[in-house]
């Protein structure tokens, strides 16, 4: 982002800022001191709904132990004061030092959900344990934590009005920090995570660290919740760190709509400020009114009651401009806070010759950039590959052909995974794969486009490529980049395919054909060696084809990449390849140049289905 555009976007932030802590000081006027104090609970609990909203709305992690880390900052902080500090620094300590405790047990959480392969259930599960754990602690506490009956604190005497102010500071800290973090680099990156992490993977991108992060932040932000939130109401108790506060703030964060900032805070806000009112007169009849909102919520309005009321809204106010206008409009926006974007997007060519992250890759033409050496993979007792040896080189277009199920897919992922053979070695540019995940093959010089196209369907193009280019450029997390810098090879994709001019399209939105293109620029800007492509021209029409195939004839003849290309359309690969590979039941069965191999008999056996 350029310095004028950043200047914008701060005056913008800091303009807002004044405006809504104008509202907060102004509002006690017509506020009562019940209105004050029950906002004030609402607003620190909204604080915990936000964090709940990073990781479940943005970045896809669904998470009920939120609770335990309010409750770690509630417990942290109480137990300091009633035993053993006193005093204004004491307390600050206090709170510091719960949120360093849960930014560790929020790590070590993550650490345990967040493994590969780790299914996003499993986070959910081991999220939903840890209130449980945390509330037994309490419990067997005795006197010392005060048990099922509260911990009692010398907390500091501030008027109701003054904790107003301080539960709406920093609620309104925490929003501006969370929107200014979301609408970063780093936040586009969480979207990424959220609509396809295994592409996230396949594009070098160390998915588990940067949740593992996430996490002991979000913690960190919720025990501070939590800390204040024990010095207004003078006790702590355990249900402030229970499975059921856990659940509410998943549910006023999914009532307000998750992935938009404010749905969570007019969620929270709005359940407890009409739950206070009504709740003290009929509280079985309100709890049964939230649980049938929050059903009814998620069945028609998914995305939660404020993007819906934005919606209405927009959507009324632009038909009343159409009929004042008589002009059509298309799009309709809901209510989220979105990223700032005033600058025009833009992509450039990088700069050659920047060294790969882990200066492992060693891409010279003498050694051959992919060799496979007796690999094989079994599915259970199905043996999809056996036995393959295969040595390709820089500048081969080496075209994998057989029937279905001949293996094709499954040679593909043994180069790009090294976790999924079962037997032989895998060598890219004179390096042995390993064991190493996704993101280590593509830190080798592996990339990977899959069958059907795997684009990030709610970032824009432009997002896209950039998300794409994270693994060689660094991630803000404050400022959000409005150019992307993409080596010839992507560069050259984007143009020929008509990218260019649909940079700030939304991916979900582009055509079979432009997603695919989109996908093969995001896997060529990882300036890759060896490039696998699975089907690449599937859905394509003739026009598109013919396109797709003068670019993957320039990358591997122009820019020396070693191609693997997976075709069911027999005519193009005779057009682009430089070999052929005939697999057959996990067997490689022909191997050799395209001249002497085009018209093998043994080709049209395995097709019309003769061959054994
Ligand atoms: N995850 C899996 N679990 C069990 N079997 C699998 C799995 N993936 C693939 N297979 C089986 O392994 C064999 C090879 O599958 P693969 O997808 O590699 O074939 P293919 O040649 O790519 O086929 P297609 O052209 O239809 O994509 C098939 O019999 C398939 O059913």
């Amino acid at each position: 982002m350029s310095v004028l555009g950043r200047a914008r976007r701060s005056l913008a932030i800091f303009g807002v800022s004044v405006l809504l802590v104008a509202f907060l000081l102004a509002s006690p006027v017509v506020l009562g001191e019940y209105a004050q104090q029950i906002l004030s609970q609402a607003f620190l609990f909204a604080i915990a709904a936000v964090t709940v909203d990073l990781l479940w709305g943005y970045t896809g992690i669904l998470t009920f132990g939120q609770s335990a880390f309010f409750g770690i900052g509630v417990y942290t902080v109480a137990i300091a004061l009633a035993y053993y500090v006193d005093g204004t620094l004491a307390t600050a300590g206090a709170i510091f030092a719960a949120m360093v405790g849960a930014a560790l047990a929020g790590a070590a959480i993550g650490w345990l959900s967040f493994w590969d392969r780790a299914s996003p259930i499993y986070v959910a599960i081991v999220t939903l344990a840890l209130p449980v754990v945390f509330t037994q602690i309490i419990l067997s506490g005795g006197a010392y934590t005060g048990s099922s009956s509260g911990l009692p604190i010398p907390a500091p005497f501030l008027s109701i009005t003054q904790w107003y102010y301080i539960a709406g500071g920093l609620l309104l800290v925490v929003t501006i920090g969370a929107y200014v973090f979301v609408s970063s680099d780093a936040g586009r990156v969480m979207v990424a995570i959220r609509e396809n992490e295994e592409r996230c993977r396949y594009l070098g991108l160390n998915t588990s660290r940067f949740k593992i992060r996430l996490m002991a932040a979000c913690s960190a932000v919720a025990a501070m919740a939590g800390g204040f939130y024990v010095l207004f109401s003078s006790v702590a108790a355990h249900s402030y760190g229970d499975f059921v506060f856990g659940t509410e703030l998943v549910v006023w964060t999914a009532l307000g709509g998750r992935g938009t900032l404010v749905g969570p805070i007019f969620g929270t806000v709005g359940v407890n400020y009409v739950s206070a009112v009504l709740g003290g007169n009929l509280p079985f009849i309100w709890l049964l009114f939230v649980g049938f909102a929050f059903v009814l919520s998620v069945v028609y309005l998914p995305q939660g009651l404020v993007p819906a009321i934005g919606y209405g809204l927009s959507a009324s106010a632009r038909s009343i401009g159409r009929l004042l206008r008589q002009r059509p409009e298309t799009a309709v926006a809901g209510w989220r806070l979105e990223p700032w974007a005033a600058e025009v997007p833009t992509v450039v060519r990088s700069g050659a010759g920047v060294p790969r992250q882990n200066g492992v890759i060693g891409a010279t033409e003498e050694v051959p950039a992919l060799e496979m050496q007796d690999v094989g993979m079994q599915y259970g007792s199905l043996v999809a590959l056996r036995g393959v040896t295969l040595t390709a080189c820089r500048g081969e277009v080496v075209g994998i052909i057989g029937p279905n199920g001949a293996g094709k897919t499954t040679l593909l992922r043994c180069i790009a995974d090294g976790r999924e053979r079962s037997a032989g070695e895998v060598l890219v540019n004179g390096h042995s794969i390993g064991r190493l995940p996704p993101q280590g093959c593509v830190a080798l010089g592996v990339s990977r486009k899959f069958q059907t196209p795997n684009v990030f369907d709610a970032l824009t193009v432009l997002d896209c490529l950039c998300v794409a280019r994270s693994y060689r450029q660094p991630v803000s997390a404050w400022r959000r980049s409005r150019t992307v810098e993409l080596p010839e090879p992507a560069l050259h994709a984007v143009e020929v395919s008509g990218l260019m001019s649909m940079l700030n399209e939304q991916a979900g939105h582009l055509s079979h054909g432009a997603k695919q293109a989109l996908e093969l620029a995001m896997v060529l800007a990882q300036e890759p060696t060896v490039l696998l492509l699975d089907e690449p021209t599937a859905g394509l029409t003739l026009d598109e084809r013919v396109a797709i195939g003068t670019v993957l004839t320039e990358l591997a003849h122009g820019h020396r990449l070693c191609i693997l290309l997976i075709e069911h359309d027999l005519d193009f690969v005779r057009n682009i390849s430089t070999r052929l590979v005939v697999l057959h039941r996990g067997e490689i069965r022909l191997d050799g140049p395209l001249s002497e191999t085009a018209d093998s008999e043994l080709i049209r056996s395995i097709y019309v289905g003769a061959a054994k």
